[in-house]
């Protein structure tokens, strides 16, 4: 016999504990009746609830747990709230003080209307209400509103539970829909993949399929597309992806997941129409998601503006030459050339990048700038004299970066998140509003670790006149998301820049720079496999490597390098060279706990003690704690003892305690070992960098030259020699982007010409030529068809700033011949041609 569910009826008299972002709340419920084994008058309720209200009666379903501390309390796995169940029970409902302006009359005619599922039929159909007379727009409003909020959210978090999204998925997509969850995912499941980070094509598709939407639907099709483009996009770091590509790649996406065959011509049907209503953007057979599209071109025109403006700044009466050989004097020091180079033209352009490896001076050509920028500019010295505004900004990416650039150069620095005012949780599609920075010069480290988006944002917020430098080491890794800024920006070779080759650090002090530098240039030294006072190289396989670590790690810690000093870097997390499997060892080498005299917890497959290093992987501007932070456990609490009832733990980083509940332990991992992506912007004081060939794809030149360039003083390099020389010799791919094009295309002031008329069909014939009867059907919609009127029409377009381009006529063709472009362009003026 199949057992009854267990269920409360009760009304809720308060909410001890909340977690507003994935709903979990602990209650007190006085008891109306239940089928609980023991009778309570009153009992604690947890569980998942949206917006649940004091004094109201709700009935949960769940079972009963013994909690050691608070006794039995009910695990509530779902609830409704008690409608009222007689007629005269609901019209008193309705007439209620939740819906002021509700009078009885109305109520009673709703209720002779509806009958006992008015509230149903009023959350289910958004019309209904228009069926009771006398009832205004605003109130019917008000009334779907209030039953929304109160009926409405826990019909939706059951919904999308019975549709097998977790507690987490169901609260994000609730919190990104609101009110319209159901209509939207009724009306398209796959709009999830777009809007809702971690929910994947598959699992709309599995929704779909349960709503019954056909293989072929067009929306299925938009959301395949959307989702490759983007998955693309982030898992290598492109902007663009080739339109083939998009389309081999979502009619396998596509089939995979249903067994059903999709046809060319209806995929590229749905592709037109995503470009025309401007969900991707379409140039010369390249597709891009808005976002990243147009924080190219936001970054291109940014950096246009700064050096149209006015393209060099002088001083009045000042030989820089002269002001620099001054300041070396003062100094002590005799800069190279290019460091004068750099000197001169950083404090000359208004835009400038300086580049280069480790020991060729970028922080002394940096700190060179800064004296002589104050000293022309009339700023104090001592930044303590500023007053309200700092007039030299400085940021990095990461907050280790920021500390480190505060050191090196005295002045107060930050992340740029923190700088432009970002959380961090912003979705890179949101139009954010950022403001205008305040100061004469922005400086920026480590800029080979900004991607695109954040990179828009901050040139977006840099006003005019205000000095922007660049600086960054080009050969370290790109950015985590996507885009190659640093790269593309180097590769514009009319942008204001100087690299720095020469290595100034004496070569007796270190092994380790001239090491950095042969493999920049695809080379291991002879002396590779030859121990140095600051580096050797220890031969393993990958399963002793475990073994040859820790003997490292054991020797170091008697010689008294701690936990802080030595840090691992490995490319991978799995397998026995892995960053879970060294992690393990070097806790129990720096943080045993065999005496089980410290506090320990475990989450998922690791144990966390007071005393252990760890990493924080996102960023929490609001506790100024930043991805790739590394701090220390200093308390574990458990729920018994803390006052939300949850376990904590709490982590000291540089400057700030921060603690987390359970539900937010994912935002660390232990970090004796942590992954080269996320050493870049840190320097530590001993580096032990695992290399073998199960590492497979991920033996990459910049990976092994940022994880060496993270090393201060001491290096050991162990692993299969072949391993290295297969990072070392494989270069990388260069990542698809379109920045460089634009940044061209900007200063040479190309113009772009738009074709109005035929925009679907020419857009089809000209990315698929195959498709050669559709490209014969729109010959008459080429420029030399058309009647100047288009054209004119066309310059009229452009000038509205449609960045949406349909048809082009490059320079490049113009140059080669290949098109007339004086054709149709009788009446156009010079000066119209040029407008902006
Ligand atoms: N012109 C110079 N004359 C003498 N020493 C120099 C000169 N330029 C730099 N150095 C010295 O070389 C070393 C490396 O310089 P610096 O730290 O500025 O380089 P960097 O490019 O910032 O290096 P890293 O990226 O490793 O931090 C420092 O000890 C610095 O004092």
């Amino acid at each position: 016999m199949e057992e009854e569910q267990l269920y409360i009826v009760g009304e809720m008299k308060v909410i001890f504990f909340e977690n507003a972002s994935n709903f979990y709340k602990v209650m007190l419920v006085d008891v109306i009746e239940s089928n609980l084994p023991q009778k309570k008058d009153e009992i604690v309720v947890t569980g998942s609830f949206g917006q649940v209200t004091e004094d109201t009666v709700y009935r949960f379903f769940g079972t009963v747990v013994e909690h050691p501390k608070y006794g039995v309390q009910f695990q509530a796995t779902s609830y409704q709230q008690e409608k009222p169940t007689s007629k005269n029970g609901l019209i008193s409902f309705l007439a209620g003080e939740r819906f002021p302006g509700i009078g009885k009359r109305t109520a009673e005619k709703i209720v002779e209307t509806f009958g006992e599922d008015a509230v149903d039929i009023i959350l289910d159909d958004p019309d209904a209400l228009k069926k009771i007379t006398g009832m205004t727009p605003k109130k019917r409003e008000m009334m779907r509103d209030v039953l929304m909020q109160t009926q409405g959210t826990e019909k939706i978090l059951i919904t999308l539970g019975n549709y097998g999204f977790s507690n987490n998925q169901a609260a994000n997509i609730f919190n990104f829909y609101r009110t319209e969850t159901l209509t939207v995912i009724n009306e398209n499941p796959f709009k999830l993949v777009e809007d809702i980070e971690g929910i994947g094509f598959k699992k709309a598709d599995q929704l779909a399929e349960e709503l019954d939407f056909p293989a072929e639907h067009k929306s299925r099709l938009k959301g395949g597309l959307y989702a490759t483009l983007q998955e693309l996009c982030l898992s290598n770091g492109d902007t663009y992806v080739d339109g083939t590509v998009l389309l081999e790649r979502t009619i396998h996406l596509l089939e995979q997941s249903r067994r059903f065959i999709i046809q060319d011509d209806i995929i590229i049907e749905a592709l037109m129409e995503m470009v025309m209503d401007m969900k991707v953007v379409e140039e010369h057979s390249r597709f891009a998601i808005p976002s990243l599209y147009f924080a190219e071109e936001g970054i291109a025109s940014s950096i246009d503006r700064l050096l149209k403006k006015k393209s060099v700044i002088d001083y009045p009466g000042v030989n820089l030459d002269k002001e620099i050989e001054a300041m070396q004097k003062k100094l002590h020091i005799q800069y190279g050339a290019s460091q004068i180079e750099a000197i001169k033209s950083a404090l000359s352009s208004p835009f400038f990048i300086l580049t280069g490896g480790p020991g060729t001076g970028k922080t002394t050509v940096l700190n060179g700038i800064v004296q002589l920028f104050s000293q022309l500019n009339d700023l104090p010295d001592d930044p303590m004299e500023y007053k309200d505004i700092f007039p030299i900004l400085l940021a990095a990416p990461t907050g280790r970066a920021a500390k480190r650039m505060q050191e090196t150069t005295g002045l107060p620095s930050s992340t740029i998140h923190r700088l432009l005012g970002l959380t961090g949780q912003e979705k890179d599609s949101d139009e954010i509003y950022t403001q205008e920075l305040e100061g004469k010069l922005l400086i920026i480290d480590e800029v080979s670790m900004v991607d695109t988006w954040l990179m828009h944002r901050l040139l977006k917020s840099v006003p005019q006149g205000m000095q922007v430098l660049f600086v960054g080491d080009k050969d370290q890794l790109p950015s985590v998301g996507p885009g190659q800024v640093l790269f593309d920006l180097l590769n514009c070779k009319s942008l204001p820049q100087v690299e720095l080759n020469e290595i100034f650090r004496q070569s007796g002090d270190s092994s380790i720079i001239p090491l950095a530098h042969e493999i920049k240039n695809g080379l291991l030294p002879q002396d590779f496999r030859k121990n140095q006072p600051d580096r050797s190289f220890l031969p393993c396989q990958t399963h002793q490597i475990e073994q040859v670590i820790r003997q490292v790690v054991e020797k170091a810690k008697q010689r008294g390098f701690t936990a802080k000093d030595i840090q691992v870097l490995a490319p991978m997390y799995k397998g026995p060279a892995g960053i879970d499997a060294i992690n393990k060892m070097m806790q129990e080498i720096f943080n045993p706990n065999d005496d089980k005299k410290r506090r320990e917890v475990v989450y998922f497959e690791s144990t966390y003690r007071v005393g252990d290093k760890v990493l924080q992987l996102v960023n929490q501007s609001e506790n100024n704690v930043f991805n790739g932070d590394m701090g220390e456990i200093t308390a574990i609490q458990f729920a018994k003892e803390t006052e939300d009832k949850v376990d904590q733990i709490t982590i000291l980083f540089d400057t700030v305690e921060v603690t987390y509940n359970r539900n937010n332990w994912n935002r660390f991992v232990l970090a004796y070992c942590c992954s080269i992506h996320k050493s870049q912007g840190s320097e530590f004081t001993m580096v032990i960098l695992p290399m073998v060939k199960q590492y497979g794809r991920m033996l990459r030149r910049n990976l092994l030259y940022t994880a060496i360039t993270r090393s201060k003083s001491k290096l050991i390099l162990c692993g299969d020699y072949a391993a290295f020389e297969m990072a070392v010799e494989s270069s990388g791919d260069i990542r698809k982007t379109l920045l460089h094009e634009k940044l061209e295309r900007n200063l040479k002031s190309e113009k772009i010409f738009v074709s109005d008329e035929g925009e679907t069909a020419i857009k089809k014939a000209e990315t698929f030529p195959a498709l050669a009867a559709e490209a014969a059907a729109v010959e008459k919609f080429r420029p030399e068809k058309q009647a100047p009127s288009v054209v004119q029409n066309n310059l009229v377009k452009e000038e509205k700033n449609v960045t949406q381009t349909i048809y082009h006529l490059t320079m490049e063709q113009i140059i080669r011949g290949e098109v007339d472009p004086m054709i149709g362009m009788e009446n156009i003026t010079p000066e119209m041609f040029m407008a902006k």
